[in-house]
């Protein structure tokens, strides 16, 4: 049996970062953010169901994520829909990865995994954290969202403070050398965990 870990924080926390050093550990890591990309481009899965619903958000045969933000500044509902369409073929890839993947620690990197409930399918839920002001400046450095886009995704969003509340471990992302130490020490715990449950 293997321990099916939910990886979790609110946008620019160090998801995939932390997702990284998890990996680094041995454990197998399944990232939703890369799942949406596979859907999106050409050949993918939610290509056609989206190009129903917004034409225009379909550029050289792939889903344009530019084009799907400027629809969203347009019309707030439209992140509904393109949720409606993706999260099930999201459910499809997870599934397969659960069923075809030999490891002692499955990590699960999802940003809504408390939003879409699939926080009750783990044994056992970390969130990453850092201020409010470190979030705001790491996703503008990016470059990639307007502050508004920001604040659009951040009010869909659990907030950080009922995240942590409701996490059974806590990344706090300050330092590099911090998160992974603590990284370290929960792959520790999971797996002294694992090995009382084997004896
Ligand atoms: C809104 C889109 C176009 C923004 O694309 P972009 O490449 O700029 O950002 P990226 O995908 O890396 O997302 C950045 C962060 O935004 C947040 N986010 C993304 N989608 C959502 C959503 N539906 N609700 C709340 N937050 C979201 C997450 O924290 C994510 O890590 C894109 O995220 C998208 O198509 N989202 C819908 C699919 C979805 O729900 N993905 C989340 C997987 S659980
Ligand atoms: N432990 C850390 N120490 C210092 N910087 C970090 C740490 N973790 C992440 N960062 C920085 O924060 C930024 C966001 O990290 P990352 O892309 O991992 O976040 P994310 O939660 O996956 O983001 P999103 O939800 O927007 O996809 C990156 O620039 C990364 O280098």
């Amino acid at each position: 049996m293997s321990f099916h870990l939910g990886l979790t924080g609110s946008i620019g926390m160090g998801k995939s970062t932390t997702a990284r050093m998890f990996a680094e550990e041995g454990c197998a890591v399944w990232d939703a953010d890369a799942a949406v990309h596979r859907l999106y481009a050409p050949g993918g899965a939610a290509v056609e169901p989206i190009r129903a619903a917004f034409p225009e958000a379909i550029v050289e045969g792939g889903v344009s994520r530019q084009k799907l933000k400027e629809i969203i500044a347009r019309d707030p509902e439209a992140l509904r829909r393109i949720e409606q369409i993706v999260h099930p073929l999201l459910a499809e890839d997870r599934e397969s990865f659960r069923n075809h993947t030999e490891a002692d620690i499955l990590v699960f990197d999802i940003p809504l995994l408390f939003e879409t409930g699939g926080d009750r399918d783990m044994d056992a839920v970390v969130v990453v954290t850092a201020p409010e002001k470190v979030q705001f400046q790491r996703v503008m450095e990016r470059g990639t969202m307007t502050p508004e886009q920001f604040e659009q995704i951040l009010a869909k969003q659990m907030p950080d403070a009922e995240k942590r509340a409701r996490a059974d471990y806590i990344v706090v992302t300050d330092t590099l050398d911090h998160a992974r130490a603590q990284v370290r020490d929960i792959v520790a715990r999971i797996r002294a965990e694992l090995e009382q449950k084997d004896a």
